[in-house]
């Protein structure tokens, strides 16, 4: 029903949890850049001191522009917008100077160290085809210059590299892989409520976010029923703990049948549903908690062989323009509920009147709900 990876991340990065991929990039990115920027100025220290004043300049440059970069760095956009440049900048100069120093082994240690950074930096897929590429081209360079009669390593030497570096590009593939999985699987652990399959507030609260804007870029409308099932407690009591579970992923079933791709459903407490309702005013919201209160009394669920009766009460609201965050529609959702269980259950209230009153004159219902029923 609802996009679950994407509401799951943007839920966790709102809450300031995320070990989301964009902002994981960015922590990886100030890390590399700062020991960038430290290894660089060592080895201008070094080749100063060694009385190579250009290579020296050269690389106390670099050590500053790691440390500029580094300032500059503070969002997760930058991060994802700089990871292949500065990438290809880094392998860039270290197969420069395989490539131009006529006995320099040094420069294999900073071979093996690309796979690493490229897949820290570009992620799985995007890392694996630049240290594809980027191995070949140092592989290539090795060749060429056994070829020629300076060479100032030896032929075990390359070998070793050459292991050694399949060996780091294995095993950070294998790492990247599982982090990952386990990324995915907490991500989506934290906004989905295990017993109902449905996203619970934190996916919720995504969810709105994304809402709200379109509903500022295209001025769509949009809506929040917040739904409530009538003495729960009592069927628990009655049949056991395990049937009321079955009636809550049976009110999810439901949620599946009645609401469009676009709609997202939650549980956001024990026997307490939320259902945000894109691209709905509050008439249409209204329509579809009335049907949907008339499904759940009519039908009742049956389970074991026995028919439970279920009922719910609903509160619904339009989601404003000036609603920060889910808590607003939510906490007006809740009173207008709160006024239906006053008045006896089994009913809808929202700040346009009852359904009856609402739909009694108005001949389009039907064609409203087929209408609803039948868009994305
Ligand atoms: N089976 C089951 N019961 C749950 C779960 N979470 C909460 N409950 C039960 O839901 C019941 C909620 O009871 P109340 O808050 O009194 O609400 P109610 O009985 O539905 O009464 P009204 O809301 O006033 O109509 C409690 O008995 C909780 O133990 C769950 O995951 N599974």
């Amino acid at each position: 029903m609802s996009d679950i990876k994407t509401s799951a991340s943007a839920a966790l990065r709102r809450k300031g949890c995320a070990d989301d991929a964009a902002s994981h990039r960015l922590r990886v990115m100030r890390i590399v850049l700062a020991l960038l920027g430290a290894c660089f100025g060592l080895l201008a220290l070094f080749n100063a001191l060694d009385g190579r004043p250009v290579i020296a300049l050269a690389e106390f440059g670099m050590a500053c522009c790691g440390v500029l970069l580094l300032i500059k760095f503070r969002s997760d956009q930058e991060a994802e917008r700089w990871a292949l440049p500065l990438t290809m900048l880094l392998g860039a100069v270290i197969l420069l100077v395989f490539w131009r120093k006529p006995v320099e082994e040094n420069v294999f240690f900073w071979i093996m160290l690309m796979p690493v950074v490229s897949y820290l930096l570009l992620g799985r897929y995007r890392g694996l085809r630049y240290t594809a590429v980027f191995m070949t081209l140092a592989l290539a360079i090795s060749v060429y210059k056994f070829s020629q009669t300076d060479i100032g390593y030896s032929l075990t030497a390359v070998f070793n590299v050459v292991l050694c570096s399949l060996c780091i590009f294995t095993m950070t593939h294998a790492h990247e892989k599982a982090r990952e999985q386990v990324h995915r699987q907490l991500t989506e652990a934290a906004v989905v409520d295990p017993l109902t399959g449905l996203i619970n507030r934190a996916g919720l609260s995504a969810r709105f976010f994304d809402h709200r804007a379109s509903l500022r870029r295209h001025r769509r409308p949009g809506s929040l029923i917040l739904l409530d099932l009538d003495h729960f407690k009592a069927i628990n009591d009655s049949y056991g703990h395990a049937v009321g579970d079955r009636v809550l992923i049976w009110m999810a079933d439901l949620f599946d049948e009645c609401l469009r791709e676009m709609d997202a459903a939650s549980r956001i407490g024990g026997e307490e549903f939320a259902l945000l309702l894109p691209d709905a005013d509050e008439r249409v919201a209204l329509l579809i908690a009335e049907r949907l209160r008339g499904r759940i009394a009519a039908g009742g669920c049956e389970i074991g062989g026995q028919r439970i009766k279920v009922t719910a009460t609903m509160g619904v609201t339009p989601i404003e323009q000036d609603d920060s965050d889910i808590s607003a529609p939510l906490m007006r959702a809740d009173a207008l509920l709160y006024r239906g269980k006053r008045d006896g259950r089994d009913r809808v209230v929202s700040n346009l009147g009852s359904p009856d009153s609402v739909f009694d004159n108005a001949p389009d219902v039907a064609g409203l709900w087929s209408e609803r029923m039948h868009s994305p």
